[in-house]
């Protein structure tokens, strides 16, 4: 199958398979980032509240001089504002200079407070159904909603009582955390997967790994544009890779089709060198049902 350059949500929307990640990436520095990204031929953006740099990917936005229309901007319902989601997703619509979301998801199924410990007194299925009541209610405002960092177990009892299936489930992925067991239950539900840290996020080892480099060889393109394309050739996936460099940005949006042999391959990584770059157990709900968490 050749790689995609979108994939159809559950709400019929298009969505993209490349975006431009924006986590650490800073004030100052996103704005360039984001507007570089969408006059190179991204139109896709993933920032969230947490990052501190919505009012920035913003300025980026309409500093690019496409018209909103032709972004796809998602933004997430950081930790400490589980209790209060209106609230938040107006403060992200403003900081973000924008009318609606594509796409606004639960960061994380962890309520916390705002001096980050966990809020044990709040339960993230709550969230969730006003969660819901804002989507219904605004079609505005949200184009859609989905989730980030839900396992299958956590899936499992929100499926029990949602009235709007989440439109995307947002989770590690890469070589050494390919989570297959989530990704084929979201495959099956017709929830759309988003890879987050697909090149293992900072300094990491994968763009080292001689899988990556023997099969980046091959193909004359850079190990980033291995593990970036290694989701583009998988059915119902996008991708976000995170660069606030110029060439690295232009680089990360070439996808080369890899053969089954090389997916298979990219994926025996995992056997001998597993590792999550975001850890679920900082949010202080432990592993969150991912089996490798435990
Ligand atoms: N939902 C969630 O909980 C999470 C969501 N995310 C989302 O996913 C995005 C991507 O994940 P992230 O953890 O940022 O990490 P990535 O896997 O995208 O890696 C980013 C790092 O790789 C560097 N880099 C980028 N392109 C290249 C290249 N071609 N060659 C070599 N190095 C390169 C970047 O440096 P530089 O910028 O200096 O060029 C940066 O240090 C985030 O930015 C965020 O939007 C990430 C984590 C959690
Ligand atoms: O989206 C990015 C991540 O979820 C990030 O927000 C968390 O992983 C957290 O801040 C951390 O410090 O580990």
């Amino acid at each position: 199958m050749p790689a995609t350059t979108s994939v159809t949500l559950n709400t019929g929307a298009v969505m993209p398979t490349v975006g431009l990640g924006t986590w650490k990436s800073k004030p100052g520095q996103v704005e360039h980032a984001v507007e570089f990204a969408l006059k190179n031929g991204y139109t896709h953006i993933d920032t969230a509240a947490g990052y501190q740099n919505e009012t920035e990917v913003g300025q980026g936005i309409k500093a690019s001089g496409l018209p909103r229309e032709k972004v796809f901007l998602t933004t997430k319902l950081d930790n400490p504002d589980q209790r209060h989601p209106a609230k938040a997703l107006e403060a992200s619509l403003k900081k973000l200079d924008t009318p609606y979301l594509d796409l606004w998801l639960m960061h994380w199924p962890a309520p916390m407070t705002r001096d980050g410990q966990p809020d044990k007194g709040h339960d993230w299925l709550d969230t969730w159904k006003v969660m819901e009541d804002l989507y219904l209610a605004h079609p505005e405002k949200l184009k859609a909603i989905g989730v980030s960092n839900f396992s299958v177990e956590y899936f499992e009892r929100l499926l029990k009582v949602a009235r709007v299936v989440p439109a995307v489930n947002q989770i590690e992925l890469h070589p050494s955390c390919p989570q297959d067991d989530v990704v084929a239950y979201c495959q099956n539900k017709g929830i759309v997967l988003t890879a987050y840290s697909p090149l293992g996020s900072d300094n990491s080892p994968l763009l080292k790994n001689e899988t990556v480099t023997k099969i980046a060889a091959k193909y004359g393109v850079q190990p980033a544009n291995v593990l970036i394309s290694l989701h583009a050739n998988k059915p119902m996936h996008t991708v976000l890779p995170k660069s606030v460099t110029n060439e690295r940005i232009l680089n990360n949006a070439k996808i080369i089709d890899l053969t089954p042999e090389e997916i298979g391959e990219l994926h025996d990584i995992d056997k001998t060198h597993h590792f999550r770059a975001c850890h679920p157990s900082w949010t202080g709900f432990g592993g969150l049902g991912f089996p490798d968490c435990k």
